[in-house]
């Protein structure tokens, strides 16, 4: 990475040390490398991708003080933000399939058209394996042992026209030069295309947003769309989307929105986003104007109910993104209240998708309670990022962090690469601390963390993917979901609390078939940690440090199943971060009274199972009962990341 951010700041323009960009067009990472504006902006209206874009902090003057920066050839054009959402040329309420591309007013069509042509290109060899040069290395995912349980399996498919997604949705598959399905949507479209509910579980970085945005985009488009009709609530609009996915944050929220537009370009399908910290009239204004997917974040979802804004009676597809943290301590009572107590149909009459990388059994417990008949699939050693990511593990005291972050950061200017660093503390405090620190030693470093106002995160955020910060210093509000481009290394410069946090948090790196680099700093106050990250780094076939395992059979007795959940049992196997049914627990299908009375023990495709974990009995308390783990405040203010 290149330090010297000098050649990427503009000239002058910014009058005194406020340092704000020309406003401008934000580019999605993955639309980058052309000079053409952000056609999203001009329709969609507010987002983080779409505000204007400020220079990062400007309390450090070497880089936010004298001007404005100019970030590749994006244009910066004010005009073209589009924070009203106008602009879809002729559109309006009630414009559905066909109508977007066919008239003079298709220039925004054309100008989508023109990213999808920038997007990166991946031949059939590149897709088949080859993965250099930036493709998709699917044969890194050959050999991931797949399991699916529960009944009557519908087959994966090998190709994406195995299935019958509808022709707009294959034509936007083409656009995004998606290939070939991943392994995760190779099981999990054909299952959720038949209607099925789903519980799914794969490394982070493997394709899961696809694999629950296209058959929710491929039903609405087979079903007609409805427009999201509006229905009246009192005076007002009410919205009434026939799909709603949840997700914890609101920067993963745009994230998913963003994503779930590509796929639905030219369809039809409206989908519209809503989440904390950004003005709720605008995000009202988008809903009237139509929606079939929703995409938000629980706290700002559950405010447009309590107005009389948004109706869940017609939801017919309900997915959450990163499950296991939607349904853990901090958001669960959120989340139930959302999905069980605010006119949503009930399981059985909706589809419920739920996925994550990590799924501790006793989230996948609290998460039967939305499902039926539900198939769980997991896709790989959940968790184990198949080796992609390389992982170091560094003995490194607190007092010598500061020093051992510069070297490391160091070595990576001398290296020369243009890569972008995340580096993970554990406060917010220290998040900021470290940035300050960072850029007062003369590297460009921004941070996020919950504390700061909404401006301000998606300030960094963009800075960061844009590369002109290339070091993004942040607390666990980054660590889920966020799929950003040529992040080559993670540092975790302080340990999570908990192993799960540290499979989202390295999973920034190593994505789609990439390789990535993975630091952390671990010391004794770490020790509880250290059976589950040894454990963790053999599934990845890394190397293990000596002291690392020395650590991990001192501590074997002292881990308790620290975190969120239960998750490993005190020295007996553990649950592998969740890649196995927790169903399988309990035999002759009767957990829950019998709901599961027609539960087999499933398909099984691939090889190396999951067998011998026996997870104790429910509340037994023999997996160690979460003692010792105290939560940080972003962990259980169920709002804390949304409002
Ligand atoms: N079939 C495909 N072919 C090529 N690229 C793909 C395919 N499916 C997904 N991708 C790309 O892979 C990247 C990772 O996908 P995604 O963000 O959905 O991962 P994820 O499994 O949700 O990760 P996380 O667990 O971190 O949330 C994205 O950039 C996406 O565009």
């Amino acid at each position: 990475m290149s330090w010297d951010v000098t050649g990427g700041r503009g000239g002058g323009g910014g009058g005194g040390g406020r340092g704000r960009l020309p406003s401008g067009n934000y580019v999605l990472p993955h639309l980058r490398n052309g000079p053409v504006a952000n056609p999203y902006n001009a329709t969609y209206g507010y987002s983080p991708y779409s505000a204007v874009y400020n220079a990062p902090s400007p309390v450090y003057g070497q880089y936010g003080g004298g001007g404005g920066y100019v970030l590749g050839q994006q244009d910066f054009s004010p005009r073209g933000r589009g924070r009203r959402g106008r602009g879809r040329g002729g559109g309006g309420r009630g414009q559905r399939l066909g109508e977007y591309g066919s008239s003079s007013s298709s220039s925004f069509a054309d100008a989508i058209a023109e990213k999808f042509d920038e997007l990166e290109v991946l031949d059939e060899e590149e897709a088949g394996g080859g993965g250099g040069g930036g493709g998709i290395n699917f044969e890194a995912y050959n050999d991931i042992p797949v399991k699916a349980t529960g009944s009557e399996v519908p087959p994966p498919v090998e190709r994406f026209d195995e299935i019958d997604l509808g022709e707009g949705l294959m034509q936007n598959i083409q656009r995004c030069k998606y290939v070939k399905p991943t392994p995760i949507q190779k099981h999990a479209i054909p299952i959720a295309v038949a209607g099925r509910d789903l519980m799914a579980c794969a490394q982070t970085g493997s394709g899961k947003t696809a694999a629950f945005c296209f058959p929710i985009i491929s039903t609405i488009l087979k079903n007609g769309l409805s427009s999201g009709q509006s229905g009246r609530g009192g005076t007002r609009m009410m919205a009434q989307p026939s799909a709603l996915i949840l997700s914890p944050t609101r920067e993963l929220s745009c994230q998913i929105h963003e994503e779930a537009k590509k796929f639905a370009f030219k369809t039809g399908v409206k989908i519209v986003v809503a989440y904390g910290g950004a003005p709720i009239q605008q995000q009202l204004y988008n809903l009237e104007k139509g929606v079939d997917i929703l995409v938000a974040t629980p706290g700002r979802l559950a405010d447009m109910i309590d107005r009389g804004r948004v109706s869940l009676k017609m939801i017919k597809h309900l997915a959450l993104d990163e499950a296991d943290r939607m349904l853990d301590m901090g958001f669960e009572p959120q989340i139930r209240k959302i999905v069980q107590q605010m006119g949503m149909p009930p399981p059985g009459q909706r589809q419920t998708m739920l996925f994550s990388a990590t799924f501790p059994d006793e989230i996948q417990r609290l998460a039967s309670d939305f499902l039926n008949d539900y198939i769980f699939l997991s896709v790989g050693r959940v968790g184990s990022s198949t080796g992609l990511i390389s992982q170091k593990v560094e003995l490194v005291q607190d007092m010598d962090k500061r020093s051992h972050v510069m070297k490391l950061l160091h070595g990576q200017k001398a290296n020369g690469k243009r890569d972008l660093t995340l580096v993970f503390t554990e406060t917010k405090k220290g998040a900021d601390a470290l940035e300050y620190y960072l850029c007062k030693s003369g590297l460009p470093a921004i941070a996020i963390h919950g504390d700061k106002v909404q401006m301000e995160r998606e300030r960094a955020l963009r800075s960061f993917k844009a590369g002109v910060t290339p070091i993004l210093v942040a607390t666990d509000v980054a660590s889920r979901g966020l799929d950003i481009p040529n992040v080559s290394h993670v540092i975790n410069y302080d340990m999570p609390k908990d192993i799960d946090d540290y499979v989202h948090r390295i999973g920034r790196t190593g994505r789609a078939g990439k390789s990535g680099l993975a630091t952390a700093f671990f010391s004794e106050q770490n020790m509880s940690l250290a059976k589950p990250l040894v454990e963790l780094m053999k599934e990845s076939n890394q190397e293990v440090p000596p002291w690392l395992s020395e650590y991990a059979k001192n501590s074997s007795n002292t881990y308790t199943g620290g975190g969120r959940y239960r998750r490993y049992g005190g020295g007996g196997g553990g649950s592998r971060h969740g890649g196995y049914d927790f169903r399988n627990d309990y035999s002759g299908g009767g957990y829950g009274g019998g709901s599961y009375g027609g539960y087999e023990s499933g398909s099984y495709y691939g090889e190396n199972g999951y067998g011998g974990y026996i997870a104790p009995p429910a509340g037994s308390g023999a997996g160690g009962g979460g003692g010792g783990y105290e939560l940080g405040t972003e962990a259980v203010v169920a709002s804390g990341w949304d409002m």
